[in-house]
């Protein structure tokens, strides 16, 4: 077994981990230096909330092309200042401060999708809800994003480019000068060397212009209204607050509340509408909200819709927007973990790099009745179920955007059915999934990080009537 492993197998590495449980149990070492946990009872040992100091390898750095960014600061006490100067910014007191910015790009969409209702058009919808995510998140942060909702055909050149960078993330631990070259090397050399992630690295060229203009900016409430202030003002050592890194972590948010959210919310949408009971549930729910003028309903009213909230967490679960391995090293103390079904005890030595993968945890039969099955019923009836659950990972490593991501994916999926019903032959603006098959275009063909569909699928299609 060599570090080779993982580039050879690449995005099916997901698959062949899988197989090696299968073969030899649930703890087994994946490569030279990584122990993976397959089991839901080992996650409050792996991902503990509080008490234990949690490192990252230094190697993730070269995986993720975001260098000196908090998801890939190796050491516990630094991962923390860092991340005290971003969560602010994504507490539950500030999404609600930045609610128009939700609404007015929510309005944006509605627009949009009207004239593809008006004309009968077939939609790409994970199109569609990409650039909802990517505007947001850009306005969210810069106060002021790319316009990719209106951009022809939804900016999907830059989209594919960010794809195609997560493409290289398997092989980044063996070949980090890759990672490298992308972080670093000039705009002509990605050119020749990663063409097809030149346009990727454009958009990173416009996020580091949009954070040297931030800073320099005569208006003092420019800053003010970005995720700079609390970064630039924060106690952090000025070695953190230079241009580069700074932009490395405006990289790391866009990129992790992106296609992320997007995912989620095409995936949720796809299950509401191929699964009625599912659908007359959640209408029956957004029945009870009083939308203003645009169709968009409140924050406030969303996230008090109990149903909702459980869709979205099936969702997660079943289609989790992050599928790669959670990577974690806890460098003081030992990672303790028992068989449940032999018994026998085993001791990760501190230092060890360890992981476990949302996909396998959430599709485990014995924690998850029917895991296939989109229920998202389980949660009402069963909320101890969130014990095993890792969608979001969990931790002091956990995702720092969570109340951002489960309102933003709340409100989107509340608006669009507010205002579309399920096509069954009648009139009005309506909404059908046309073409799409689940094992092809929505479960997980290979994971780069995200997870991707079949090669030449189109994802999750769409007919909107009006
Ligand atoms: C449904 C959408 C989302 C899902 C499923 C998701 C999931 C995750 C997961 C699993 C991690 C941990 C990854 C690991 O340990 O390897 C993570 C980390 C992170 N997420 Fe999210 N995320 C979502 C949306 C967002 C949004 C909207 C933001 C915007 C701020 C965001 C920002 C981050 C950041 C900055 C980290 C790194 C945190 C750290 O290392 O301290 N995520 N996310």
């Amino acid at each position: 077994m060599s570090f080779w492993y993982e580039a050879y197998y690449g995005g099916k590495m997901f698959l062949k981990v899988k197989e090696l449980h299968q073969k030899y149990g649930p703890i087994v070492r994946i490569t030279p230096d990584e122990v993976h946990v397959d089991d839901p009872s080992a996650v409050e040992q792996v991902y503990p909330t509080l008490g234990r100091k949690t490192d990252k390898p230094a190697w993730l750095d070269a995986r993720t092309g975001v260098p000196g960014s908090t998801f890939s600061t190796v050491h516990h006490d630094q991962h923390r200042q860092r991340r005290s100067a971003i969560s602010p910014f994504f507490s539950p007191a500030s999404v609600h401060r930045l609610e128009h910015i939700l609404k007015e790009n929510l309005g944006k969409m509605l627009a949009r999708l009207d004239r593809h209702s008006r004309a009968g058009d077939i939609v790409q919808i994970h199109y569609v809800f990409k650039a909802l995510a990517s505007d947001l998140i850009t306005f969210y942060c810069f106060d002021q994003s790319m316009n990719h909702l209106d951009a022809s055909e939804y900016g999907r050149g830059d989209m594919d480019a960010s794809d195609k960078l997560f493409f290289l993330t398997h092989i980044g631990k063996v070949l980090p000068w890759v990672m490298n070259v992308y972080a670093h090397a000039p705009g002509w050399i990605i050119r020749v060397l990663l063409p097809d992630v030149y346009e990727q690295r454009k958009r990173r060229d416009w996020w580091s212009n949009a954070v040297t203009e931030i800073k320099t900016s005569p208006d003092p409430q420019r800053i003010k209204r970005t995720i700079f202030e609390g970064l630039l003002n924060s106690k952090l050592p000025e070695s953190d607050k230079t241009d580069l890194r700074l932009a490395s972590e405006a990289q790391l948010v866009v990129f992790a509340g992106e296609g992320t959210t997007a995912w989620t919310m095409h995936a949720a949408l796809f299950h509401i509408l191929t699964h009625p009971k599912v659908y007359t549930r959640l209408k029956t729910e957004l029945a009870t909200l009083s939308p203003t003028a645009d169709g968009i309903p409140s924050l406030n009213e969303v996230e008090s819709l109990p149903y909702l909230a459980a869709i979205v967490q099936e969702t997660v679960r079943i289609h989790p927007g992050v599928m790669s391995r959670q990577i974690r090293v806890s460098p003081d103390v030992p990672i303790l973990y028992k068989n449940q079904t032999t018994g026998k005890e085993y001791s990760i030595p501190p230092g060890s790099v360890h992981s476990m993968s949302p996909y396998d945890t959430h599709m485990n039969a014995e924690y998850f009745e029917n895991p296939y099955e989109f229920v998202p019923e389980r949660w009402i009836e069963n909320p101890t179920l969130s014990k095993y659950f890792i969608g979001f990972s969990r931790g002091s490593r956990n995702c720092v955007g969570i109340s951002l991501a489960r309102r933003e994916v709340a409100i989107t999926l509340a608006t669009l059915l507010l205002k579309y019903d399920l096509y069954s032959g009648q009139d009005g603006p309506t909404m059908e999934v046309h073409d799409t098959y689940r094992t092809r275009d929505l479960d997980p063909h290979f994971e780069f990080i995200q997870p991707f569909p079949a090669r030449g699928s189109r994802g999750v299609q769409i007919k909107f009537r009006a």
